[in-house]
């Protein structure tokens, strides 16, 4: 089965365009399977900002207590999900919401509890689910939050779940689609790069911030064997006529 992996980002989920729309049923026309996991980000730092609590991170994930997990579940469950599932209806793709934490769909550890509460890694994926949703010629939208072994739900970053998902479907693409055309460099969008380019340009401090967990997703699914994962823009027509737009990172190392 050609699956296809698209992670898409809560940078641009209120701004996706009819192109990307049109780019799925592309993708589906030439036999790729869809399955999309969402983030939230910006609508939880809102709905958190609303509650008055702050919203706090530590190497790019938010450290969630408690409360804060409340407030995750509520937003990326009852907001960005149902969301982005109408979004696909109103543009005609048959999609299903599917709660990482229910049936088993995303089983996640702690990283470390002390220092960010519940905020979870992926330990297994509940591939069969998923593959039988695809089956039914549906789009799984998989929420990016886990359940532990021990019964709590955690908050998993988005790009990593999406990551974890790619790597246990043996998934044919990965894609990233968030609110920039790619990778920028000064500017320029980079077309192509490998995972070593990307180590030089975090260390120049070229890539930062939210692209971070990305290029890192990127390189741990190209290890597993995925040759080529692709961070595009949700507002434009990213795939079109077989050809990609935005930025590919691929498994070779290219010849200065
Ligand atoms: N080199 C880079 N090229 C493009 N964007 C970058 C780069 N380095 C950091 N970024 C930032 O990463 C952001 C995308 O990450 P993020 O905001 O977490 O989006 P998402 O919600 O889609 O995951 C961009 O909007 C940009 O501010
Ligand atoms: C642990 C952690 O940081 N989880 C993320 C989950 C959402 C997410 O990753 O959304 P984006 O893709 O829009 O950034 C969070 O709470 O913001």
């Amino acid at each position: 089965m050609k699956t296809i992996v698209i992670k898409c980002g809560g940078s641009v989920l209120d701004e996706l365009s009819p192109a990307f729309f049109d780019a799925l049923h592309s993708l589906k026309n030439d036999g790729y399977k869809p399955v999309i996991v969402h983030g939230g980000g910006p609508a939880i730092n809102a709905m958190l900002d609303l509650y008055k609590i702050d919203s706090k991170f530590h190497n790019g994930l938010r450290v969630t207590c408690e409360k804060t997990m409340e407030v995750v579940e509520m937003v990326l469950s009852g907001k960005t999900n149902r969301q982005l599932v109408s979004l696909l209806a109103e543009g005609g793709l048959d999609a299903i919401g599917l709660n990482g934490s229910d049936g088993g769909c995303l089983v996640a550890d702690f990283i470390n509890k002390e220092e960010l509460g519940f905020v979870g890694t992926v330990t297994m994926v509940n591939k069969e689910l998923i593959n039988k949703l695809i089956e039914s010629e549906l789009i799984p939208v998989i929420t990016p939050i886990g359940a532990s072994e021990d019964g709590n739900r955690l908050n998993i970053n988005a790009d990593y779940a999406a990551a974890a998902v790619a790597k246990a479907l043996g998934a044919e693409r990965c894609l990233f689609v968030t609110n920039v055309d790619g990778i920028l460099v000064e500017g320029e969008l980079i077309e192509e790069t490998s995972s070593s380019e990307i180590q030089e340009y975090i260390a120049s401090g070229h890539i930062y911030g939210g692209m971070i967990p990305k290029v890192e997703s990127a390189i741990s699914v190209l290890d597993k064997g995925i040759n080529r994962v692709m961070i595009v823009s949700g507002k434009k027509a990213f795939y079109k006529n077989r050809e990609w737009a935005g930025t590919a990172i691929t498994s070779k190392e290219r010849v200065k």
